[in-house]
């Protein structure tokens, strides 16, 4: 395909995708292949080239484009080569038109920026576009920091978490022996860090409620050599399956997992009431704080879908107060830097709930936002997280 095809078949797309965001189709990643599936003449360096395209428009335009062609006129103001590849050519896109304009590059939806804790300035902002580092986690029961950064070439440790290990630019961990051995797990520094402010203990247990793939709950067992009792939940029934084969390239036995019905969640954890030393809320949110890895969700967030995880955290912390044994500890974290989602759906948890209190966990680096605490890309070079510890009094 000669340049200027590349660049028609990256409007095209994007023309596709900024439908889809808009009507909850497929993400870019799907229709980027299904574009290709049907042009074969499409060699990799071609479906290479439109696909850096169309990602560098994704990452640049916090708000979707009018047009995918907007998008790309949008592009030419820092990457003044695209401007001749408008040549009107058989296979290009067609001159750009006297005072036609392109998208204008912004870090987020215009609408959005007033949401964001009062703490986030514009810097945190900007770098939630950025790209993200690929870290690690070292399983300290299993090996130590040290030796898996004499293992790994260029590796650095992590600035702020005693387990973090960040690989060099394209480094495949998946394929080198300390991954298959269980010795370290791929995990962003700055959920590290939501298990340091956690403090898991031996000897305790610890229900971690939105369990997922169980990438934290292994980051808990870990911590506490496996010596504590770890029961780990969650709704989705395909996220959580993935626990086990996880728990098992790493040697980590007895993790108890429960599917919980949405809506009925405390029924099945009815055994556990005022039963958690530690309870562990890593709640579904809008993502705000892993632009950095999927830039596309900016374009599909609405106020509904914000509003919806709001209800969704405000529930989840309804049924899991109960859990948490007196004295013990809520860690509840969102990798969402939206006010609504951290620092309001706190105040709003201590006025409803007097017997929890916040408890400071300074030494985590974080900057206070209400009665919690933020990571950002800027700050802390992590994902964007809101945490907070709460005690239950005893
Ligand atoms: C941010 S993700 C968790 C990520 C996970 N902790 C990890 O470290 O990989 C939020 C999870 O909450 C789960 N979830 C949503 N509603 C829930 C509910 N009512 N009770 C428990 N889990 C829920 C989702 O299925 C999702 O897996």
């Amino acid at each position: 395909m000669l340049p200027a095809a590349r660049l028609q078949a990256a409007i095209e797309l994007l023309d596709e995708i900024i439908a889809a965001a808009r009507d909850g189709g497929a993400a870019a990643d799907t229709l980027i292949q299904r574009y290709f599936r049907t042009r074969r003449y499409a060699g990799s360096k071609d479906r290479r080239a439109v696909r850096d395209l169309v990602y560098r428009a994704i990452r640049g335009f916090g708000e979707a484009p009018a047009s995918g062609r907007a998008a790309m006129i949008g592009l030419t103001a820092e990457d003044p080569e695209l401007l001749p590849l408008f040549d009107g050519s058989p296979h290009g896109p067609e001159p750009i038109g006297e005072g036609e304009a392109g998208a204008s590059a912004t870090p987020l939806p215009a609408w959005l920026r007033t949401r964001f804790a009062s703490t986030v300035d514009d810097t945190d902002i900007a770098s939630l576009s950025g790209r993200a580092p690929l870290d690690i986690r070292v399983n300290l029961s299993r090996t130590t920091r040290e030796e898996v950064l004499a293992a790994i070439p260029d590796a650095e440790p992590g600035r702020l978490s005693a387990s973090s290990v960040r690989l060099p630019d394209g480094f495949r961990i998946e394929d080198h022996a300390l991954w298959h051995e269980g010795h370290v797990d791929i995990q962003d520094e700055g959920s590290q860090l939501l298990v340091d402010a956690a403090d898991p203990r031996a000897g305790t247990t610890i229900v971690d409620l939105c369990a997922g793939a169980g990438g934290k709950t292994l980051a808990l067992w870990d911590r506490t050599g496996g010596k504590a009792r770890i029961v780990a939940c969650d709704t989705d029934r395909a996220r959580l399956s993935r626990l086990a084969p996880r728990a098992a390239r790493s040697g980590f036995t007895d993790i108890e997992t429960r599917l919980l019905d949405p809506g009925k969640e405390a029924a099945a954890l009815g055994d556990l009431d005022r039963g958690a030393d530690l309870l562990f809320v890593d709640a579904p949110c809008s993502g705000t704080g892993t632009w950095r890895r999927n830039p596309e969700a900016r374009w599909r967030l609405t106020d509904k879908r914000i509003a919806g995880f709001v209800a969704a955290q405000h529930h989840i912390l309804e049924f899991a107060a109960p859990l948490v044994a007196p004295g013990g500890i809520l860690l509840y974290a969102v990798c969402s830097l939206l006010a609504a989602e951290g620092e309001d759906q706190i105040a709003n948890f201590l006025t409803s709930r007097s017997d929890f209190r916040k408890v400071d966990c300074d030494t985590i680096g974080g900057v206070a936002s209400g009665q919690g605490y933020l990571l950002t890309p800027a700050r802390h070079g992590t994902d964007g997280f809101f945490f907070a510890r709460l005690e239950r009094s005893c």
